[in-house]
This record gives structure tokens, sequence and C-alpha cells, in this order.
């Protein structure tokens, strides 16, 4: 695990060798202890590098080691010793130096970067902060104020960017372990006792106070909840305000503190999903890593409203030439000045130049014939849709791939109206698509596995997290958020305001709690799918009882809200009120207190006092419910694709790992217990109905999420 050689007869070189990252597994803290050891007591050698294999200095501490008992050489004494040492050591660092791999090169007396190479201590964002000496040797090689920033968000930084601040002394854009080999041969006879950090005095600002309290404010307001990142304050602060000895003794405390905690098993958990989310399968064995993407050179975007928009934006920006197609020529040119006005915003905050030469605007799908993939992001009208796509086979050459935007429409029925059904794919991007991660990747049934691989890897080359996902109403998110907001909105019948259901839907982490969500999207867009359901308007048949649609409960506060014209954020007027149309300060609105009590006293509900608890419970076990079914449907392939879904596109907070994990987190049987106990409060509530998967996993002893899948005996896989 690590590789000793001996090169230019004097210099050892120690090669990290764990692929992928050459993360310091137990195997490789045992190599490097061992080579380490090697080179100070062999005479021949006079000085060390140490640089990884395939172009990687070093991940970081393994992930995976953290989920059971740490075994082999503890990692801080280990790279104690190496500082400690008495020949000069050099770290060449190649492809990426995070965490525990930055560590072990702060470490090093020098530190040699590919111009290439990327530097950070990610740990915060993995519920830990870096427990290897890193919070006491970054601020006593680069100050306080930018060990803390960089500490306490994890951010990368570029080679450049690191020599600027002093953590490398030198970046090549050559051999880079040649390169430290010669820089350590000229290193031999220099004095080491400056180069050892723990031995350095930290330059502390004389309003050190001030600054821990200001970054502490900021990080309780971006990170609200977030146990890891204050943590990694206070480890800053004892390297501020104590020797090294003692402030390595604050950082172990604090890193035993956060280690064990749900937080950082639900980050941890998050990193593995995220990547998992990427591995498709399909009932007939073709999966991510045996099929060929497609090669996209050119798009077309269909519809040049707010999604339109941002995908053209999105596709631009990674180099694919876009044709942006509208119906009217006013539309056209209002599209085409917010896309440029977008993209050369976008490209300003990367620093790099707005490719708008890639960009063509029509008004004709004749001009579609060539292009390699359509994206069709017209309203969300079935017929409209199917007209659109009705055209595009027609008019498209006979490979090109056919996708929609759809956002719950059923992806098949558009297939079937076209020559090619196996090129037909949903590709759901959030709003605003070129900000928003996600894309929901919608695989029909007649969906080749060589169109999946295509949107897949598009997805990925527009910087999204792709997640491929079954075809049915609403496909996972959208189908998971109506048993969510359903609840919010019986709440608020039983007594409960929006400020409040919010208020602790954000407490909680959220990003937005439901009603502020709603305001945003706009709430039209909801009324005009219930009317079209005939679940409200004039179609419905007035011999229904109230409060009641097609056999089950129905609260029509919703429509009332849109009846005043209130449609959220962009009428000035919503679930909240707001200083102008467009507004985004939400403040509560008597209007809709009003509203609520009047609705109350004509059914007669007798508003009751509603804990926080009850909230959470009946809106999240509510939507976990819902994914159990996604599950069982086969509409999902894992629950972690469930959870990296709501991270990304929903603001479900990061550090409780998604409603599937949060669900195994309280306990199966719990969630079971109070989805049983409010059906039978609420029986005409068939979401409220615990799944037969989730009863069956309990049945089963409640196995760790991991497992779920092994439950699942899915006889129409959808995936
Ligand atoms: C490195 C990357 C940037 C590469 O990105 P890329 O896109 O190229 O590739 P992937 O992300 O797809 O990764 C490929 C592959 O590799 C897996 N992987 C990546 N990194 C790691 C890792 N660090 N460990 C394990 N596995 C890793 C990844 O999962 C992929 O495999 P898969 O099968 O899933 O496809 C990118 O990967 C990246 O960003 N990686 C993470 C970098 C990071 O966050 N590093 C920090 C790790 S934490 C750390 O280093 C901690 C240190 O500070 C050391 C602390 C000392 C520990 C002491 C423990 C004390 C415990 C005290 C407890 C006391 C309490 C008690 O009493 O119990």
């Amino acid at each position: 695990m690590a590789r000793y050689e001996l090169v230019k007869r004097s210099v050892a070189l120690i090669t990290l060798t764990n692929p992928p990252v050459n993360s310091l597994s137990s195997a490789v803290r045992h190599g490097i202890a061992k080579t380490m050891d090697r080179a100070l007591s062999d005479p021949k050698v006079t000085a060390v590098v140490i640089c990884g294999e395939n172009g990687r200095f070093c991940g970081g501490a393994d992930i995976r080691e953290f989920a059971g008992p740490m075994r082999g050489p503890p990692l801080l004494p280990l790279l104690d010793s190496i500082e400690a040492g008495e020949k000069p050591v050099v770290a060449a660092i190649e492809g990426v130096a995070l965490g525990g791999g930055l560590e072990l090169a702060l470490v090093c007396h020098y530190r040699i970067a590919h111009s290439k190479a990327r530097l950070g201590l990610p740990e915060v964002t993995l519920g830990l902060l870096p427990a290897a000496g890193g919070t006491q040797r970054l601020p006593r090689l680069i100050g306080i104020p930018a060990a803390l920033e960089l500490i306490t968000t994890g951010r990368h930084v570029s080679s450049q960017e690191a020599l600027k601040l002093g953590i490398v002394d030198q970046v090549t854009e050559q051999n880079v372990c040649e390169v430290a080999v010669e820089f350590a041969l000229r290193a031999v006879a220099k004095p080491l006792s400056s180069r050892r950090l723990s031995a350095l005095t930290v330059p502390c600002p004389p309003d050190l106070d001030a600054l821990l309290e200001a970054v502490t404010m900021q990080i309780q307001k971006k990170a609200r909840g977030m146990m890891a990142p204050l943590a990694c304050v206070q480890a800053v602060r004892a390297a501020a305000t104590m020797p090294y000895s003692q402030g390595i003794k604050r950082e172990s405390e604090l890193m035993a503190t956060l280690f064990n905690s749900g937080q950082a098993r639900a980050l941890q958990y998050c990193f593995f999903a995220e990547r998992t989310a990427g591995k498709w399968t399909l009932p007939s064995g073709a999966q991510w890593n045996d099929t060929k993407p497609r090669e996209i050179r050119s798009a077309a975007v269909i519809g040049l409203g707010t999604m339109g928009r941002g995908i053209a934006v999105s596709l631009a920006r990674v180099g694919i030439s876009v044709i942006a197609v509208e119906s009217d020529k006013k539309l056209m040119e209002t599209g085409r000045q917010m896309v440029i006005g977008m993209l050369e915003r976008d490209a300003k905050r990367r620093g790099v130049s707005a490719s708008l030469n890639l960009l063509k605007f029509t008004l004709s799908l004749q001009d579609l014939k060539d292009v390699d993939l359509v994206i069709e992001a017209v309203f969300e009208d079935m017929a409209l849709k199917k007209r659109v796509f009705q055209e595009l086979s027609k008019l498209c050459r006979p490979t090109t791939l056919l996708c929609s935007n759809t956002s719950g429409l059923d992806v098949d029925a558009l297939a079937g109206v076209t020559d090619r059904p196996q090129l037909v794919i949903g590709m759901h991007f959030f709003s605003p698509a070129h900000v928003m991660k996600l894309l929901e990747v919608v695989c029909g049934p007649r969906s080749s596995s060589e169109t999946i691989a295509t949107a897949m890897s598009l997805g990925k080359r527009m910087e999204k997290v792709s997640v491929a996902v079954g075809n049915c109403p609403g496909f996972v998110g959208n189908r998971m958020l109506k048993p969510y907001s359903d609840q919010a909105t019986f709440l608020l019948e039983e007594g409960a305001t929006p400020e409040q259901i919010d208020k602790v839907l954000e407490d909680f982490g959220f990003a937005m709690g439901v009603f502020r969500m709603s305001d945003l999207a706009g709430l039209d867009v909801g009324w005009r799918v219930r009317k079209e359901s005939g679940l409200t308007g004039p179609d419905v048949d007035p011999k229904n009882p109230p409060r009641r649609r097609q056999g089950r409960k129905y609260c029509p506060i919703p429509d009332m809200v849109c009846e005043q014209g209130r449609f959220g954020q962009k009428t000035g007027r919503g679930w909240y009120m707001y200083d102008k149309p467009g507004g985004t300060n939400a403040k509560p609105d008597p209007l809709i207190q009003n509203l609520l009590e009047t609705y109350r006293s004509r059914y007669g509900i007798k508003p009751r006092n509603i804990t926080d608890q009850e909230i959470i419970d009946r809106c999240l076990f509510a939507l976990a419910n819902e994914g159990f079914r996604i599950l069982e449907d086969g509409i999902a392939a894992r629950p972690e694709d469930i959870d990296v879904i709501y991270q990304f596109g929903y603001g479900f907070p990061r550090h409780r790992g998604g409603p599937m994990f949060y669900a195994s987190m309280v306990g199966l049987e719990r969630v079971l217990e109070r989805l049983e106990h409010y059906h039978q409060a609420h029986p005409d509530v068939p979401h409220l109905e615990p799944s037969p998967l989730l009863k069956k996993l309990v049945a089963c002893g409640s196995p760790p999420i991991q497992k779920w899948r092994e439950h699942i005996k899915t006889m129409h896989s959808h995936l």
C-alpha cells in the first residue's frame, strides 16, 4: 500500500498505492509507517519524497473505515513522527491532497504541487473536522482568517491559490515527482526547525474574538443546525490560543464529539449515496459501466420559459451548441436577451468567456433537423407536448434523441407518438435549471440503455447530479411532494399557520418550508393541475361532500388562496405577503389568518394546539412512506437515489441524510407506529397508511438502509 524506491541514490521515494484516490486506509497507514522507518534508518537516504500513484496524491482518510472500529496505526502520531524526523520530507502533490491527504502534506517539510492539483480540508462536509493536526497546522502556516475559511467551508483551492496562500512552496507543470526529488536534494543541507509547522507560533489577528464571532454568526445563518463547522471554529480558536500540544488535544476532543454523531453518519452516507446514484442497472442487465453514451455536440431546446432558458445556459456553458426555439417573435427576443444575460453573468462568475457563439435562436422547428438531441420544455400540457414530439419525430434525423423536461407527465405516452420510442427519455431539470444540481433522468419502458447512458452522461457533463428513475406520475420527487404538502395543508385546517409549519421545517434544516417553497414555485401551477384532474373548479360534481374528492380527504384551502389571485411571490401575495410582485421577503399575512379562521368556523373545526413534533412526524413520515412505495414499485432503484433527489432538488437538509435515511435514523418501528396512529385518526388519507415495504422491513427487524434492497421483490421493475 506504500511502495518504496531509492532514486538518485539518496532519495527515498514513497508512493501511496491505494486506488482510486490513495485514501489513508489502515494498510496505507501501515505502509507509510514502515517505509518512513526504512527511509529514516537507511544512512544512504538523505531525503524523502512522498507521492501518490495514478496521478493522485491522497484523498484523505478512508471514509468507509469510519463505519466500523478503527484499526491499524492511528494517523495523528504517525504524521507527528514524519514532521519530527531529521531528514527533509517533500510532498509531491498531483491530482488531489484532501483532508488527511493535505494533513499528510502539512507534516512534510516542503510541498510541491502540480498546476492542476486541488487541495483542501473537506472534513466539515462529512460532519467532521481535520483531526490529524489540520486545524492546528494550517493556521500556523497561513494565518487564522484564511485557515478558518478553508476549514469551516471545506472549500478546495487550486494549486495557484495554494501558492498564494502559502500552503505550497512551488507549483510546477512538469512531472511533480521529478521536480520534488530535485527539490529534496537541494533541501538536504538546510535546517528543518522552521519547516515544522507544529513548532511555529500562530500569527494571531488582534481582533480574534470579533473574527471568530463573525464566522460563527455566518455559519449559524448558512449552515443552520450543523455541528461540524462550529466545532471547526473552536478547534481553530485552540490553535490561536494554545500551544500545539494542547491545541491538538482540543482537536481530538472536538473530533470525538462529532465522530459518532448522527450528522456525521448522515453526511458520510450522502457522500456515498451521491456516487451510487449515478450507477443505474436495467432489468435487462445493461448498466452504467457497460453502455457507451452517444457523443452530444449539438442540442435544441424548445420553449424559452424559465426552464428552457436555464437548460439552454446549462448546455452552452459546457460547450454544446444550442438552437433555442420559441413560437412567437416577441417571446423569442425576450428569451434571447435573458439567456445571453444569464450566460454572461455565469461566465463572469466563473472567470471564463461567455460562449455566446454557441447559441442560435429560431422560430422554426425545421432548424432542428440535424441536432444530436432535443430537450422539449414547453408548457406542462400533454396534448401540446404530444404535438411537439410528433413534429420532432417527422423533422429530426432518425438518430436524434428526443427528451422531455416534463415534471411528471407520462414519458412513455410521448415516446408512443414518435417513430423512435427507444430514443425518447425524460430529463427533468429543477428550476432555475442552470443553478439547481439535480436532474431526474426518467427512463420509459422503451428507452434504450444507450439513451439512458447518454442522458446520464450529459447530466454529468452539465455538472448535475443525475439520478435514473422510472416513469410514473410525478416520477420520484414530485410524487413524494404530494403527501408531504397535503399533510401541511391538513395541519392548517386543524389549527396551524403557514409560518408555524415553515418555521418547524426550516428549523429542521430545510432550505425553505413548504409554503415559502410553494410561493416561490407559483401556486397557480398546482391549481391548474388540480383543475385538470377534476379536484377543483367547475367540473367538480356538486354532490361531492365538502373536503372530500375522489373518495378521500381533500383540503380546498390552496384553491381558495388561488381564487383570490394570490399565486405566490410573482403576484406579491400567496401564503405570505411580499413588498411587491417578485419580492422575496415573506411576511405573515393577516388575510390568510382570516381566511383560515373563516374556513375553520364554516366547517365547525375547533383549532387545536399543534406541536412541532406532530408537524415533523406527519410531514416527514408521509414523505418517507411514499418513498417506500416508490421503492416497491421499482420507480427508484434504491433509497439512496430518493435521498439524493430530495437533497439536491427539494432542499432536504444534507446533515439529515434525506427522507429515507432520516426514517432509518428515527427507527422504522417508530415511523410505522406513528403512521399507524395518524392513519387511524385520518382513515380517509391513504398516504398515511403504512406501505407494505415499511411493514415488511420492520417485521424483518429493521435492517440498515444499505440492506433494504434485499427485501424488495419488485415484479415490475421500471429500472
Ligand atoms: C478525491 C475526489 C475529489 C475524487 O473525485 P472523483 O470524482 O475523481 O472520484 P469519486 O468521487 O467518484 O471517487 C472515486 C471512488 O473513490 C471513493 N472515495 C473517494 N474518496 C474516498 C475516501 N476518502 N475514502 C474512501 N473512499 C473514497 C469514492 O467513493 C468512489 O468510489 P465508489 O465505489 O463510491 O465509486 C473525491 O472522491 C472526494 O472528494 N473524496 C473525498 C475527499 C474527502 O472528503 N477527504 C476527507 C476524508 S476525512 C479525513 O481525511 C479525516 C482526517 O482529518 C483524518 C482524521 C483522523 C481520524 C481519526 C479518527 C478518530 C476517531 C475518534 C473517535 C473517538 C470517539 C470514539 O471513542 O468512538
